[in-house]
């Protein structure tokens, strides 16, 4: 089946995406639409609606309140049983999402399906996490405080917050939209998803999947438009009780701009990749070309700046050469492991980076090559910390390289950043390890592997510029409640077999 037909017929009107709100699939009053180019063919794909005007969102909003409401009183077990069918279709119908991906954000036809099967898989866990541990509370007895005696029982247990928005980045439009949609639902909140322009599409897609496991009309609202447009008025909205941002700076402003609510940010990070003299260098090779140039570099946990002993830094660049040179270049649908880049003006930003770092010195280890988005796989040596590339995050197939004389050296590099996603380390000796990945400021280090986000359970988290909370299934669902006390207070002390 081919996306925008069949059940998803229901979601387009003419050749434009509808938004979804109240459980209907609606046609904005704005009249006003915006074009999603696809990568490759720099050509328009899809059109979805410009910015739903302001009445709508007010309306999605009203909605919104109102069926939290009654779902927060729907039992656990229920709501669960509706994610773990939402799941289920979404993976019966990978194959239109992947192909939306595949024409607006040029990921590989097969990394495009894995996110599709990914996502259903974290559903279905996250629904699980829940009816464990939201069944739970705790019970604490007054007389371990000083001064008291065993006259109060505290009762606590995690609530909803109320309604949360989820702003996801383009990258990973349906994992990173589920990965706050399904926590947010089964811990009782109602949803409102702003999926990213590039993106929108397959995340309409993956919505209306949650419209036919048959979730209470209002619980689930998807409103498009550029973020520049209706960013504001979405995150500055009253009605908002809680927002889940996934992206680049824009985070950085949201947070300013929000009111005091609780924010969960995934922002930028600039991962570094610490190569000591003992590490086993074909391991090593691998994990940087894997780590660095996966869908051509465009992974918030990306390895973003290798730090190489000056000892080992041939023979890894050599390796790492080896492997770059047998990388296929080319477009999305033939699955090859370079795909253009998600917009020209992406494209621009990177080659920015690169002349810059060819003016100040840096050997280039590859003749540098673009053709429209497409821009071929870059390694480049001897990068110093005066070029930007050894700073900024470029979100592309282009990787540098600092030659270090001490560990201390790659510390301080990767310290001086102001992001702390990820790291990683490569060495056999795991005491040096543990020290380092100590010393790093980051929110995970990788001990002989590159960075990564998953599995989707573990914690994932960014220090500094790089993020405010922890993600991951279970902190996600805790960050998406508040803990509410009851406190039975007894006319007289009473002890257990007092
Ligand atoms: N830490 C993580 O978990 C993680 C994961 C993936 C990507 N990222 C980061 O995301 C960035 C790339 O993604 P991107 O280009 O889509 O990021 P972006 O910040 O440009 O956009 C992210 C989302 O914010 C929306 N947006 C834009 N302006 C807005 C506004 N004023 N108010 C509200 N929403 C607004 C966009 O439409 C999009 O949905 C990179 O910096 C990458 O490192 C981080």
């Amino acid at each position: 089946m081919e996306a925008g037909t069949g059940v998803f017929s229901e979601i387009i009107d003419g050749d434009v995406y509808k938004y979804y709100s109240e459980g209907e699939w609606k046609v904005s009053n704005s009249g006003k639409t915006v074009s999603i180019i696809n990568p490759t063919t720099r050509k328009t794909q899809y059109k979805v609606q410009v910015a739903c005007t302001q009445e709508e969102v007010n309306s999605v909003m009203e909605c919104s309140k109102k069926a939290q409401k009654s779902w927060a009183k729907t039992p656990l077990w229920k709501r669960a049983e509706l994610l773990h069918k939402a799941a289920a279709i979404l993976k019966e119908h990978k194959n239109p999402i992947s192909e939306c991906l595949v024409k607006e954000i040029a990921k590989p036809a097969k990394d495009a399906i894995t996110e599709v099967v990914r996502s259903g898989d974290l559903v279905s866990y996250c629904a699980e996490e829940g009816v464990r541990i939201l069944g739970e509370g705790k019970f604490l007895l007054s007389d371990s405080f000083p001064g008291n005696e065993r006259t109060k029982y505290c009762l606590t247990s995690k609530i909803p917050l109320g309604v949360v928005l989820a702003i996801p980045p383009f990258n990973y439009p349906v994992n990173l939209a589920v990965s706050k949609i399904a926590p947010a639902l089964i811990a009782g909140n109602s949803l409102i998803l702003k999926p990213p322009t590039q993106g929108a599409v397959a995340a309409l897609h993956m919505v209306h999947c949650f419209h036919l496991a048959g979730f209470p009309k209002g619980l689930i609202s998807c409103v498009t438009g550029k973020g520049s447009e209706i960013g504001d008025f979405l995150t500055m909205h009253p009605a908002v009780n809680c927002i889940s941002f996934t992206g680049g700076d824009t985070g950085i402003t949201i947070s300013k701009k929000a009111s005091m609510i609780p924010l969960q940010m995934e922002l930028g990070g600039k991962d570094a990749c610490i190569i000591l003299e003992d590490a086993d260098l074909d391991l090593a090779a691998s994990n940087i070309v894997k780590g660095g140039f996966s869908y051509s570099g465009q992974r918030c946990t990306a390895v973003k700046v290798v730090l190489v002993m000056e000892s080992v830094a041939d023979e890894l660049v050599k390796k790492v050469n080896e492997k770059i040179a047998k990388l296929t270049v080319g477009p999305p649908e033939d699955d090859c492991d370079i795909t253009p880049v998600v917009t020209e003006s992406s494209a621009n930003f990177i080659e920015g980076l690169v002349t810059d770092a060819k003016q100040k010195g840096a050997m280039f280890c590859q003749v540098y090559k673009r053709e429209g988005n497409l821009i071929w796989p870059l390694l480049l040596d001897n990068v110093r910390p005066d070029m930007r590339i050894a700073w900024e995050e470029p979100f592309g197939p282009v990787l540098p390289v600092i030659r270090i004389s001490s560990v201390e050296e790659g510390i301080h590099h990767c310290n001086a950043s102001n992001f702390g996603l990820q790291g990683c380390v490569f060495t056999r000796d795991i005491n040096k390890a543990i020290l380092i990945s100590d010393a790093m400021e980051a929110g995970t280090v990788q001990i002989n592997s590159a960075p990564a986000r998953g599995p989707d359970h573990f914690p994932f988290q960014g220090l500094k510029d790089s993020g405010i909370g922890s993600q991951g299934i279970t902190n996600s669902i805790s960050m998406m409640t508040k803990i509410k006390s009851t406190v039975i207070n007894l006319p007289s002390p009473s002890y257990t077999m007092g």
